[in-house]
């Protein structure tokens, strides 16, 4: 999967008077998943939005929809956001009791599973719930808020996370990063192996469409 980049684009950094439109502005400038980031005010002390936003923006654009979710309990809500047309879903394992059943449960239903490593958060807590996930998403800050500082020493993660993709044979896994990624670091995180590049503000603030150009340009390695 090293070969495999994308880049989603986090709606949270949008400006959601215009969200449709600039949705589909990131669409045709070349973005490859919409990331939706989906806060409780618990799990994180941020609310953003939930399915009656996720129910509207749906028929605007084609591209898949991976949803973060940064809310306790996730185990309630998965169904009701894969019928409200979402592709993706990660979740938080200190966020929900059974980690497993939950995996299993969204992909029962038909959606890729991925599950979320906070910047504290070490990777061999994946030891076990690695041999079901499609996606682990590293995140690069601590979650809840949109246009925070990269965390360098959370791109250690990636080497130590497919060191245990190797071991236990599943190198398919889709490796995700998300907070602070920026134009000028993408190259270096995309050179560790990164498959899904997750930007807000470096997508949505300024011109959307120069900015998915020269991310993309420079997430090739
Ligand atoms: O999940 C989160 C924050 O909790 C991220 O998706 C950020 O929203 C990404 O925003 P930037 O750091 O790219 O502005």
């Amino acid at each position: 999967m090293e070969n495999k980049k994308l880049l989603a684009p986090s709606i949270l950094s949008a400006d959601f008077s215009k969200l449709g439109k600039q949705i589909k502005i990131a669409e045709n400038a070349g973005a490859d998943i919409i990331h939706l980031d989906v806060m409780d005010g618990r799990y994180v002390p941020n609310i953003t939005f939930g399915m009656p936003i996720i129910e509207k923006i749906r028929p605007l654009t084609k591209l898949p929809f991976d949803a973060h979710l940064m809310i306790v309990e996730p185990e309630k809500y998965v169904a009701d956001f894969i019928k409200a047309g979402v592709d993706m879903i990660s979740f938080h394992m200190d966020a929900t009791i059974h980690s497993h059943r939950l995996v299993e449960k969204i992909k029962s239903l038909g959606a890729k599973a991925g599950v979320v490593l906070n910047p504290a958060t070490p990777v061999n807590t994946l030891e076990e719930i690695i041999y079901y996930v499609d996606y682990v998403l590293i995140m690069s800050v601590n979650p809840g808020f949109g246009g925070q500082k990269f965390i360098p020493q959370t791109l250690l993660k990636v080497k130590k996370l497919k060191n245990l993709m190797e071991t236990t044979g599943r190198t398919d896994i889709l490796i995700e990063m998300d907070g602070g990624i920026n134009k000028d670091n993408i190259n270096k995180i995309s050179r560790e192996g990164v498959n899904i590049f997750v930007a807000g503000s470096a997508v949505f603030k300024g011109n959307i469409e120069e900015n998915i150009k020269t991310l993309k340009e420079n997430m090739k390695i």
